[in-house]
Parts: C-alpha cells; structure tokens; sequence
C-alpha cells in the first residue's frame, strides 16, 4: 500500500516536471526563432559587407562569458555545447542565405552535356591484360580513341596533366586489401578530377601453356598481391608448387608464354589467357570469394555532366576536439547520404588528416551547395575531387 502510494507521488511529479518542461520548452523555440531573424539579419549585413559566416573568435567570446555564468562544471560544458549547437545552426541558416543571393563561392566546375569518350586518349598502369585495363574497357565500354599502359600510377597523372592523354584509369580500393593509400595521396598532388568509377571483380586464375596439365606444374609467377590472395589454395591444394613474385600479373602471363615450359604457370585474370594465348587451368582461385577492386576514371578537366550522382570531396582539418563531428553536421543538416569516408596522413604535419569523403548529390542541387559552402568556411583547405 506504501509502495503504491509513493509510486502514485512519484507519477504526479513526472508530469508536472514534464508540463514544466514543456513550457520551458516553448520559451526556448520562441527565442530561437527570435535569435535565427536576427541571425538572418546579420547574414544581410555579411552579404553586402563581404564579410565570411564565420567569425570564430565571436563564437569564442560568446562561449566563455556564457560559460562564466555558472559555477557548477557540468552546466558550463552543457552550456557550451548547447550555444556551439546554436550557433552552427545559425551559420548554416546564413549560407542558405548566401546561396539564395547567389553569393556561394564559386566552385569552379563547369557543367557540360556530356563527356566526349569516343575521342578520349586512355591510360591506365601496368601492361595488356592487367585488371586496370579490365577495367578500361568495362568503362569506355562504347569505346575510346586509345588505351595505353603506362609504368606507374605517376606516370599515368602525368600523362593527363602535361596533355598526353584524356583519362587515367586507377584503383582505389579492393574489397580485401583496403584503399590504394599511394593514389589517394596522387589525385591531391595533381588535384586530378574524378569523371567515373568502375568497380572490377577480381578472380585470379591459373594459366598455363597449351596442353599442360595441373599436374606437370612445379613453379608459379605473379604479383606478390595476387600470390598472398591465393596463398590458402597454393599452401592447401598444391603444396608442392614453388610460388615466384614478379612485377604484375600480366608480366607473369607473359613470361609462362615466352618460357614454353609446360611446368610454368601464371596467377593472373583470365582474360590473360586470351592475351598470351594460354589455356585456364583453374578457375577463380583467390581464398576469399568476391574479392573486387574500385578503380576511378581521372581527368585534369574541371567538367561534370548534369546527370552526376556522387560528389567527391577533400579537406584537412585542426587537429582540435570536436572538428569532424562539427564538419560531418553539414552533411546531416542538409540530408545528405554519405557513401564513404577514409582518412590519410596530411604531410608535413603531424596528427592531421586529410578527409576524403564521398556523398549522394550533384553540385546544382542546393543541399550540397549549402553543405559545401560550410564546408569551404569551416575547413583549412577543401577540395571537390569530382561529381560523377
Ligand atoms: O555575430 C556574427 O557574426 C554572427 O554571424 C552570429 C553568430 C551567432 O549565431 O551567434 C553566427 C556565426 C558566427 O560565427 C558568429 C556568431
């Protein structure tokens, strides 16, 4: 009967602590929208005095005389990121302003009809037959001027910025082994343009020559990549083979050709066959099933075709509490969908980062100008690595 009662007393208070709450509440939204007139007022001013959203050291100043006015330590950290919230929101309503006055910051991408592949000069890394020129062909499938191998990943940057070729076709990604971190760090130094993406199944085979049999075969060449993806099937099904590394898969196909020695094999696609005039003697032979690689088509020029559905952008930020989450609210305030995220070392200074991330959206539509336009104010350095 106590018990009951004590829950009944206990009830009473929740409610009216609630309908206490809830009047507070009201007060609040009324002030906020106060606030956010004024704040749009301030935007005016900022528009006509090209001054940035941004005043950081407004912000500052705001958060510490708040802060002053209460002894009690939880409350000065609850306050402080109840007005850091406030005030995002604040500068977000002021981009939205700038957009709608045609003030955002040009991006510098211009829009065209659409890419001219027919006549496009085509590079990609390493030699016929290799996964990237897979990948070439799956992308330029209505075909291109020309498709040349070109050494190194360098060399193919290279190539598209002094002129000698359109496009080059690099990966990026594998679904085993991560991300290609040396062409992440390539398409910021040359601030390449990301025009497409082709993602290739990966299934490496056995090659042999002509007539051989799994049997006869005692040594095996390829990639160092290529020979640690099959190493179960190697060490399980053919201990008896003598694995040997070489410099790309297709080098290995090459070789098993030139040797004629039916006691040699390849570990390389098996498009390789076709190329070297081999024979499959096993099937997609790689320990994990499904392995895929993500390549992207890079252009040096700054175009986009309104049909694109992905934006791909970079930035660094302070090595500073709280600077992504502050980045990643643009995202979420304007419901943008990302698809992806990955970080690298930013050079020179250490404990920073360079982001890269990847969303749903094309540059004409006005949540990603809004989001990008927080982006460019509230970041060190932002780049638009692409919208495809
Ligand atoms: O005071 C300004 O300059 C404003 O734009 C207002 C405001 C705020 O909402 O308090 C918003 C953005 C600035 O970074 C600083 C403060």
């Amino acid at each position: 009967m106590r018990i009951d009662r004590i829950r009944m007393d206990g009830m009473k208070d929740l409610a009216e602590s609630r309908r206490r709450i809830d009047e507070i509440d009201a007060r609040i939204a009324e002030l906020y929208e106060e606030r956010l007139a004024i704040s749009g007022d301030v935007a005016e001013y900022k528009i006509a005095n090209h001054r940035p959203v941004l005043d950081k050291r407004r912000e500052e100043e705001k958060l510490t005389r708040l802060e002053a006015m209460t002894d009690d330590a939880f409350l000065r950290q609850g306050v402080r990121e109840l007005f850091e919230q406030i005030m995002s929101v604040s500068r977000k309503k002021q981009y939205r302003l700038l957009a709608e006055h045609g003030m955002s910051e040009d991006l510098g991408f211009y829009e065209i009809e659409d890419y001219d592949f027919p006549s496009a000069r085509v590079v990609y890394q390493g030699v016929r037959g290799a996964y990237s020129q897979a990948a070439c062909k799956a992308f330029f499938r209505e075909g291109c001027a020309s498709m040349e191998p070109v050494e190194t990943w360098r060399d193919a940057m290279e190539a598209i910025s002094n002129g000698e070729a359109d496009y080059a076709v690099l990966p990026v990604e594998n679904s085993t082994a991560g991300i290609v971190t040396e062409n992440y760090d390539l398409m910021m130094e040359y601030q390449a343009v990301i025009v497409g993406e082709q993602i290739i199944r990966i299934d490496h085979a056995l090659l042999g020559l002509p007539g051989a049999k799994i049997s006869d075969i005692r040594r095996v060449y390829s990639h160092p990549q290529a020979l640690a993806q099959c190493e179960g099937y190697l060490r399980n099904i053919h201990p008896d083979f003598e694995a040997y590394s070489l410099k790309n898969t297709a080098m290995a196909a090459k070789k098993v050709m030139e040797d004629k020695d039916p006691s040699q094999a390849a570990i390389a696609g098996s498009i390789n066959a076709q190329i070297y005039g081999l024979v499959v003697l096993d099937q997609a032979i790689q320990d994990i099933k499904g392995n895929e690689t993500r390549f992207i088509v890079v252009s040096p020029k700054r175009e986009y075709t309104s049909g694109a559905k992905n934006v791909s952008i970079a930035f660094s930020l302070p090595n500073e509490s709280g600077s992504l989450y502050r980045v990643l609210s643009h995202f979420i305030f304007n419901g943008l969908s990302m698809t992806r995220i990955e970080s690298r070392p930013l050079r020179g200074k250490k404990w920073e980062y360079t982001f890269f991330i990847d969303f749903e959206g094309n540059l004409r539509e006005e949540a990603v100008m809004n989001c990008l336009q927080g982006l460019k104010e509230e970041t060190e350095e932002m780049f638009i690595l692409g919208t495809f």
